[in-house]
């Protein structure tokens, strides 16, 4: 997602050196990036990897150190403005149980002047949700199809979702993507989604944005991701000479053969030793993020 000034008026989001703490907590260290128009983009890290807080701060609820235009706007000064211009779901993100579909729409029409009602029920019919429906008879996955539903009839250039789908089954989230992809996605606008389910949306980013200990360790699209990064399947007999060309990961594949994953190519007589495949996302982020359930296994 590197950018050159020609295409500046494409970028959504612009970052600099941007820290973020708690007190003495910090929970992004200067990240630098840019967020362009008609991407779809995964940010992934472990548990207190710094996602939520980053997601905060491009809303304007939490102060940032460093440089941070979303939109064109402040987040901090320009909160009001930026608001109606891009739509957001948090992670605590709860709708009122005592409330009616066709309630919370008008209450919407009302707050969002961006907001479709008529939008919202086409998207509605998309799901087995009514209008008179009251939130409190809804399943936890009906709830949150309804909330995408609010919230993509907003006519708006960014969305950013945090862990949306936490706690919904596989056929949920199925039908929660296939409505924010097929719906809301246009080539224009850019969704922001975390997620901790990073094998279930590699096929629907573009871009990923990976954090480790509030560090930004990869800022890439997957079709970059696919060239610069290299994996090696390679009989368990090689693996110290792999090894020996310090792969960013070693592993074990299905079926019992070893791998390696390689930022670049590999040198050509290492090469010669496996064959190439593509590293899954998954593999990819294993190997660039630490694993706290892991390091206290092997500790
Ligand atoms: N209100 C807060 N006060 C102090 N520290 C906080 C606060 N919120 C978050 N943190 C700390 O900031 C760091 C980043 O937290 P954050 O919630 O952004 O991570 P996350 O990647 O969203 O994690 P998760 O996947 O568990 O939701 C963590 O170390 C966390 O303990």
């Amino acid at each position: 997602m590197s950018t050159t000034t020609s295409n500046m008026q494409d970028l959504l989001v612009s970052a600099q050196d941007l820290s973020l703490r708690y007190g003495s907590k910090t929970a992004l260290e200067r990240a630098t990036f840019n967020i362009p128009k008609g991407r779809v983009i995964g940010l992934l890290g472990h548990n207190g990897a710094g996602k939520t807080s980053l997601m905060k701060a491009l809303v304007g609820l939490l102060p940032a150190e460093g440089q941070l235009q979303v939109l064109g706007l402040s987040p901090r000064q320009q909160r009001g403005a930026l608001l109606e211009q891009l739509c957001y779901i948090p992670d605590v993100a709860v709708l009122p149980r005592w409330a009616r579909v066709d309630e919370l729409m008008c209450l919407m029409s009302g707050l969002q002047p961006r907001f479709s009602a008529e939008r919202a029920r086409t998207l509605l019919k998309r799901t087995s949700v009514g209008e008179k429906d009251k939130i409190k008879n809804l399943s936890k996955g009906m709830v949150t199809q309804v909330h995408l539903a609010l919230i993509a009839a907003i006519d708006a250039r960014l969305m950013i979702l945090d862990e949306p789908t936490l706690g919904l089954d596989v056929l949920s989230r199925k039908n929660f993507y296939e409505m924010l992809i097929d719906e809301w996605c246009d080539g224009e606008r850019t969704v922001l989604i975390s997620t901790h389910q990073v094998e279930e949306v590699e096929t629907l980013l573009s871009d990923v944005m990976m954090l480790d200990e509030g560090r930004l360790v990869l800022n890439i699209s997957l079709e970059d991701m696919d060239k610069r990064f290299i994996a090696l399947s390679h009989d368990p007999a090689t693996a110290e000479a792999i090894a020996s060309a310090h792969p960013l990961l070693r592993y074990r594949q299905q079926g019992g053969r070893s791998a390696a994953i390689f930022d670049g190519a590999p040198p050509a007589d290492i090469a010669a030793l496996g064959e190439r495949i593509r590293p899954s996302l998954v593999d990819l982020f294993m190997a660039l993020t630490r694993n706290p359930a892991l390091q206290a296994k092997n500790a």
